[in-house]
């Protein structure tokens, strides 16, 4: 399932109305009401905010793992108070967003008092978007940071092989007056996502994404996904900000990097069995000035010197108009998750 094509037959749904539909799906492959209410909620913002690449076309992949037996969709979370501005979590090999759903007043609380507060998950898996993990925190006046670590598909910069994962960075603030300011992007120069729509479409992809088999520059997505690679964005750069996210994702969480699980004996397994660090910061706690209007002034400036579009804008467009139109699903692609949730 991919993102609605222009030529294919397709019908419209409420947000809620997609919501309820993969929360069936969901129950119907083993996860608890609570997993299962968490994730069709973040699969289905996706959707409506045009987040394709972690939206619907998702979903088989989150139930052939379900039925691998791979993740545990009904793992209730322990959270762990480890220091005043530190809490940890060990997701108990199932998805990392109901850690953080339940982990997080404790957090908030945190970093209400001490300023900063950093959240460790452990033994989690993610399959989604980040932006959903800190978006939230922005509305309620904190900035957060965040990173995951996935899996091995990604050759560091003057590499022969792969070894990290996409590992995405995704960051939220309070901006006066307007929506937060919220990017959220892979560290490698496109997500695996996107090579397997691309790949689904019999599209290329642009130049400098990914090598083949043989480690020669390739722009054919079945290529990369069949024993090639991606590489990192922005070269050295991008790389040493994916070696960032498996030292903080990993390391410091105490999860997998992205080259020590092995999903092998899982087939259907797809989600990366790792870990995810979000740190959150009260901006009221800093020198004085108040941090939402210094980031309306930033993007004013921004805007200013000719600036269009800021990281965010694209999403919160897509998600105006299916909030007053309804979320616009392929009609194939509405059958088959019909179909996985047996109605
Ligand atoms: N769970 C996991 O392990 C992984 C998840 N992912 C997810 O995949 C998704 C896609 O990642 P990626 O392909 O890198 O994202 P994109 O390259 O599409 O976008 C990255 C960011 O840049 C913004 N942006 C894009 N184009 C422009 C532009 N022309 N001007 C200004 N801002 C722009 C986007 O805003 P906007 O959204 O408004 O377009 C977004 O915040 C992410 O949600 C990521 O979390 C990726 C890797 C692993
Ligand atoms: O698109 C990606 O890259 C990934 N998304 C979900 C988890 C695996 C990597």
């Amino acid at each position: 399932m991919s993102a609605p094509s222009d030529h294919a037959a397709s019908c419209t749904l409420s947000f809620d109305a997609l919501v309820s539909l993969l929360e069936k799906i969901f129950l119907r492959h083993g996860t608890s009401t609570e997993v299962a209410r968490c994730l069709a909620e973040n699969c289905a913002g996706a959707e409506r905010d045009g987040a394709h690449s972690h939206g619907v076309f998702r979903i088989p992949g989150y139930v052939s793992t379900l039925n691998s037996g791979w993740v545990n969709g009904k793992a209730v979370p322990v959270v762990e108070d480890v220091a005043s501005g530190f809490v940890a979590v060990d997701a108990g090999n199932g998805f990392a967003q109901p850690a953080l759903a339940a982990a997080r007043p404790l957090l908030v609380e945190k970093a209400r008092s001490a300023g900063i507060a950093v959240l460790a998950i452990r033994n989690s898996h993610h399959f989604a978007a980040l932006w959903p993990d800190v978006e939230p925190f922005a509305y309620e006046g904190l900035v957060a940071l965040s990173v995951v670590n996935s899996m091995t598909c990604v050759v560091p910069h003057g590499a022969d092989r792969p070894l990290f994962g996409t590992n995405p960075i995704a960051f939220a603030a309070p901006r006066a007056d307007g929506e937060p300011i919220v990017f959220d992007l892979a560290t490698s120069a496109i997500a695996h996502g996107d090579v397997q729509i691309a790949a689904r479409k019999g599209e290329l992809l642009p130049p400098g994404m990914g090598v083949d088999s043989l480690g020669q520059p390739t722009r054919d997505p079945k290529a990369i996904l069949e024993g090639g690679a991606l590489l990192p964005f922005g070269g050295h750069k991008g790389s040493a900000l994916s070696m960032m996210v498996e030292l903080l994702a990993a390391a410091l969480t105490g999860g997998n990097f992205s080259f020590e699980f092995d999903w092998n004996n899982h087939p259907g397994a797809k989600t990366p069995w790792t870990g995810q660090l979000l740190i959150v910061i009260d901006p009221s706690k800093s020198a004085g000035q108040d941090f939402a209007e210094r980031s309306r002034e930033l993007v004013r400036q921004m805007h200013g010197v000719g600036l269009r579009r800021l990281p965010g804008d694209r999403r919160h467009r897509e998600r105006s108009k299916a909030n007053e139109q309804g979320i616009i699903l392929d009609e194939q692609a509405l059958a088959q998750l019909r179909d996985l949730a047996g109605i």
